[in-house]
């Protein structure tokens, strides 16, 4: 049986940050869903620069991914109940509760596990893993 992973994100401005986590998501299982915040969504920090579909098109060309979409507007079980991965890769810093998850899978009747990926250690000095820090140099260099 394929063993299908879901991973999720805004993925505003790709760097290898994404490419670290999107790969790890990958390894966990056969196929790598991704589903992609919408803008309405992302309400945790500013929000994205590029549009959904762009964020989508994107992601979807990066090679461990089998499958990317936008979010649901309102209900981020939607998506899942549709995948039915055996996981959820959770981003090593996404803010989302594992077990408050889990425990929404098993009250909706999905057998599935919640796992937690890492983060990507920077390999050279001025490397930039993190969209807000790529804007921020923006905003100096540019701005
Ligand atoms: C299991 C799961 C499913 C999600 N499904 C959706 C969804 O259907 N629609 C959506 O807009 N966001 C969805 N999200 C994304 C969250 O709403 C949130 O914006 C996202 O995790 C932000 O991640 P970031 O802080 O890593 O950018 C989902 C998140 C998780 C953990
Ligand atoms: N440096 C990194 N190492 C590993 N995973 C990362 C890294 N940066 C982002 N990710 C993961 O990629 C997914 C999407 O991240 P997101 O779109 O929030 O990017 P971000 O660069 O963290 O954004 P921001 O800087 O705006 O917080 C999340 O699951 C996040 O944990």
């Amino acid at each position: 049986m394929t063993a299908r992973v879901v991973a999720q994100g805004t993925f505003d401005l790709l760097h290898p940050g994404h490419v670290h986590y999107l790969r790890e998501a990958k390894a966990m299982g056969d196929e790598l869903h991704v589903i992609v915040a919408r803008r309405e969504n992302v309400t945790h920090k500013a929000q994205p620069i590029l549009p959904n579909r762009q964020r989508r098109d994107m992601v979807a060309a990066l090679a461990p991914v089998d499958e990317a979409r936008v979010g649901h507007p309102d209900d981020i079980f939607a998506p899942i109940e549709d995948i039915e991965p055996s996981v959820i890769a959770l981003g090593y810093d996404q803010h989302h509760d594992a077990d408050a998850i889990e425990a929404q899978l098993t009250e909706r009747g999905l057998d599935c596990a919640v796992r937690r990926a890492s983060a990507r250690e920077h390999r050279y000095d001025d490397e930039l893993l993190s969209t807000g820090a790529i804007i921020e140099r923006i905003l100096n260099r540019r701005g």
